[in-house]
């Protein structure tokens, strides 16, 4: 049975892997912090009644920090595929908090390079990296040859980690690689994320739990897509040996604009009616145009972006109706 070791276990990316990776008969191992969260998290469907986890599922406590605790487990573990989805995931919170996203992304990253380059037989690893280390691409859309010019910590950050997985590839012939992703959508999504944000908004409002959904700005546009699917083409990514880094991305660039519409749309409101403003929402920041070109995963990895935009928020609307029921 193959072992995998995933750090961000509990978070929407985390948990979709666990799912497909139960299904391909992996023994996982996640890294928490607390693992008294786990029943407000995306694995609480996997407890069973009595509160145990599926039994092929462990989880171990740790932190970043704590190097030598880190070592031991993995160390311990010997996992034959590594997935390191872990860090703080917000660029506008990145300009507020440069030092402890540094720390939680940057650092983090080359802690786990230099605990696997250590292991006898180092494990197959994967980096989730982020359209944010294209910040101002000098072109649109972008592929795996696009230069690096983050706007952001957090893009400087995920630069920094994409371009360590990329070196210990070359200088240790470590199986090290990076999928950069562009943002990915599901009902596993923090309310952090304007995706979910507008989703639970117009559920909420629909069943008259609330009046009004304040966003930052209408005019910021992404390239959206289907976050079981970036699961999947990560999985996909570390069976094509030798490794090497994805674009993963849908390839169609979005506005919020348009989200909100068709969010109002799926609950029969003119969003005009429910939506006000506050400048302190707005980002300052604003990657330009990210607009990924996924060609060399299609024609690699076979795989695509395969939920279209408007199906992918009516799911989300949907997932939030039903919780409010
Ligand atoms: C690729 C990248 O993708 C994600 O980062 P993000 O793109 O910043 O995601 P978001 O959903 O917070 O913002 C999207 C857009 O929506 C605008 N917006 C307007 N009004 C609100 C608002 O009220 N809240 C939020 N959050 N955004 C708002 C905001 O200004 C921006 O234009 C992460 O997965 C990240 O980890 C990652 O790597």
């Amino acid at each position: 049975m193959k072992k995998v070791f995933i750090t961000g276990i509990t978070g929407q990316d985390g948990s979709y892997l666990v799912d497909l990776l139960l299904e391909k008969d992996y023994e996982i191992h996640g890294l928490v912090h607390r693992p008294d969260a786990l029943m407000n998290s995306n694995l609480r469907h996997l407890l069973g009644d009595s509160g145990v986890l599926n039994r092929r599922l462990f989880l171990h406590n740790g932190a970043f920090e704590d190097a030598t605790h880190l070592r031991r487990i993995i160390g311990k573990v010997k996992p034959d595929e590594f997935y390191h989805l872990a860090g703080q995931s917000s660029p506008r919170l990145s300009l507020e908090l440069p030092e402890s996203t540094v720390d939680s992304i940057g650092m983090a990253t080359l802690r786990l390079l230099e605990i696997l380059r250590d292991l006898p037989d180092p494990p197959k690893f994967l980096y989730a990296s982020s359209s944010e280390v294209f910040g101002s691409p000098p072109h649109s859309p972008q592929d795996e040859n696009t230069p690096l010019t983050p706007t952001t910590p957090y893009g400087a950050a995920k630069a920094f980690s994409q371009q360590m997985a990329r070196i210990y590839r070359t200088a240790y012939k470590l199986q090290t690689c990076s999928a950069i992703l562009y943002n990915h959508e599901s009902p596993r999504r923090s309310g952090n994320f304007v995706t979910m944000k507008i989703a639970r908004g117009a559920a909420r409002i629909k069943r008259g739990l609330q009046q009004k959904l304040t966003l930052g700005a209408l005019g910021g546009r992404r390239d959206w897509g289907w976050a079981p699917d970036y699961v999947r083409a990560m999985w996909l990514m570390l069976q094509n040996v030798p490794v090497d880094d994805y674009v993963l991305a849908s390839g169609r660039l979005h506005s919020v604009q348009e989200l909100v519409e068709i969010a109002f749309r799926c609950v029969d409101l003119n969003w005009r009616d429910h939506v006000d403003f506050d400048a302190n929402l707005v980002t300052s920041i604003e990657p330009v145009a990210p607009c990924g070109n996924p060609a060399k995963a299609k024609r690699v990895l076979g795989w695509e972006n395969t939920v279209a935009f408007e199906e992918m928020i009516a799911r989300l609307v949907e997932s939030e109706l039903n919780k409010v029921a």
